[in-house]
């Protein structure tokens, strides 16, 4: 459980659909924890109860992100806790587990502690630190995982993200020294000896257009190959930003195998494909880089039959100067997390292959039970901390850049009109975000 203490604010939600199921209900929060709920569970809130009127609204459990990158420490004017968590809170999330790849690199407790910290200082959500896998995220030396893992941070998943875990000896020994610590690998899929100047997926389209490919097989021999590395330590292992129908099969194959591996999708990979490198406008550069069609079909069967576990946003800004430049000079990755919900309402949703339980299983439940958090993705039961998301499925909203809350502005989706929309995000039964505004916590006596 978290450390944080809960307010004591009482909040009742009128005519909400739980899960978007059966008959409209009332849901009284209050203590942090869901205090009643029915037609009579406001009957004795009192006098100081926020009422919110929900009608027509759908109450999940509060989103979970395995994959966000707050670019605090050191890229402050990409995105910082503060203005990441706003971006958080607003798109529905409750927990978010913020990557290694800083300046410095998370690869010490000093760094891990003060990404907690800092998290719980905002408010807004809970900040997870990201361990790295190796010192530096050099891929050579392991770094003093368990001295992370006992820090206030309790870092509970390590990842080298951005960077491939290549050299198999090392990739092995942090497959074995998490499972004795009880912690999550998390890798970041890319042989880099075949991803040498690559910028696009390895096709027709970047055939075409004279970009460099990254191909399918690099994410997917690492895939491969860790599967089978898991499987031999007894461990555990998590694929990020899986990209490819191959890794959809591969991953088939393994749990088929008994292997303990578990994969996550983007928003965006559910949703674009290579065809959008047209104008060659860096927007879309992202690393695994956007694939076919064929592939996002693949990806959301695999999500909608739970071969593919979750959605994980991959939040990665950058600043206007690393994206409005030539192609191949342009950093990799995307916004995510205030449009991640639409996203997967216009891919899942809308097509039939998820309900709205379905989107509280990929975007809560399944990342909770992954890294193992024991307050996040529960369900709506009374006595279950009231961590929860409120979403008006019938809405409709047009992305802008500036808009968001996150410091940079690079989305994909700019100008389209999305489906979905939260409208409420809820943290220990105190609400973080209501009516596209971040609610910062008031505190007695402190600054
Ligand atoms: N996804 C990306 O294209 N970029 C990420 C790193 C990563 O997730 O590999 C970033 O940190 O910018
Ligand atoms: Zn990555
Ligand atoms: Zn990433």
């Amino acid at each position: 459980m978290s450390d944080s203490a809960v307010t004591g604010e009482t909040v009742l939600i009128k005519n909400v659909l739980l899960y978007g199921e059966g008959e409209p209900t009332d849901v009284l929060l209050g203590d942090g924890v869901i205090a009643a709920i029915g037609a009579d569970a406001g009957e004795d809130s009192g006098p100081d109860v926020d009422v919110i009127d929900a009608a027509g609204q759908i109450l999940l459990p509060g989103f979970v992100d395995l994959h966000t990158h707050l670019r605090e420490p050191g890229r402050e004017d990409t995105e910082t806790i503060d203005s990441g968590s706003a971006a958080a809170a607003l798109g529905g999330y409750t927990a978010v587990f913020a990557m290694a790849n800083t300046s410095p690199v998370a690869d010490s407790v000093v760094v891990t502690d003060h990404v907690w910290r800092r998290g719980q200082e905002v408010g807004l959500v809970d900040v997870h630190p990201v361990g790295a896998v190796t010192v530096g995220l050099e891929g050579k030396q392991l770094a003093e995982m368990a001295t992370m893992a006992s820090g206030v941070g309790r870092v509970r998943m390590f990842s080298d993200d951005g960077h491939c875990v290549y050299d198999p000896l090392i990739m092995r020994r942090a497959l074995e020294y998490s499972s004795s610590l009880g912690v999550l690998i998390a890798q970041h899929a890319e042989e880099p000896r075949l991803t040498v100047g690559a910028v696009a997926h390895e096709g027709p389209t970047a055939a075409r257009l004279g970009l460099a490919g990254w191909p399918r097989a690099a994410e997917e021999s690492i895939v491969a190959r860790d599967a089978l590395l898991a499987r031999d330590a007894g461990a555990r292992v998590h694929i990020c930003h899986a990209s490819t129908a191959g890794t959809v099969e591969l991953m088939k194959w393994a749990r088929g195998q008994g292997i303990s591996i578990t994969a996550e999708v983007t928003p965006h990979h559910l949703l674009l494909d290579d065809s959008r490198l047209e104008t060659y406008d860096a927007v879309n550069k992202v690393n695994p880089p956007l694939r076919e069609a064929s592939d996002v079909a693949a990806l959301r069967a695999g999500l909608a039959e739970g071969i593919i576990d979750c959605v994980a946003t991959d939040h990665a800004p950058h600043a206007e100067q690393d994206k409005c430049c030539e192609f191949a000079a342009a950093r990799p990755g995307m916004l995510g997390l205030e449009t991640a919900l639409s996203i997967v309402a216009q891919t899942m949703v809308r097509t039939g292959l998820l309900d709205w339980r379905g989107v509280a299983r990929v975007m809560s439940e399944r990342p909770a039970e992954i890294v193992g958090l024991d307050d996040q993705g529960r369900p709506i039961e009374v006595g279950e901390p009231a961590n929860l998301v409120l979403i008006d499925p019938d809405a409709e909203w047009t992305v802008h850049g500036p808009d968001l809350a996150s410091v940079a502005h690079n989305t994909p989706y700019e100008s389209m009109t999305l489906p979905a929309r939260v409208t409420t995000t809820i943290l220990r039964g105190r609400v973080t975000a209501s009516d596209g505004q971040a609610r910062v916590p008031v505190r007695n006596g402190r600054g």
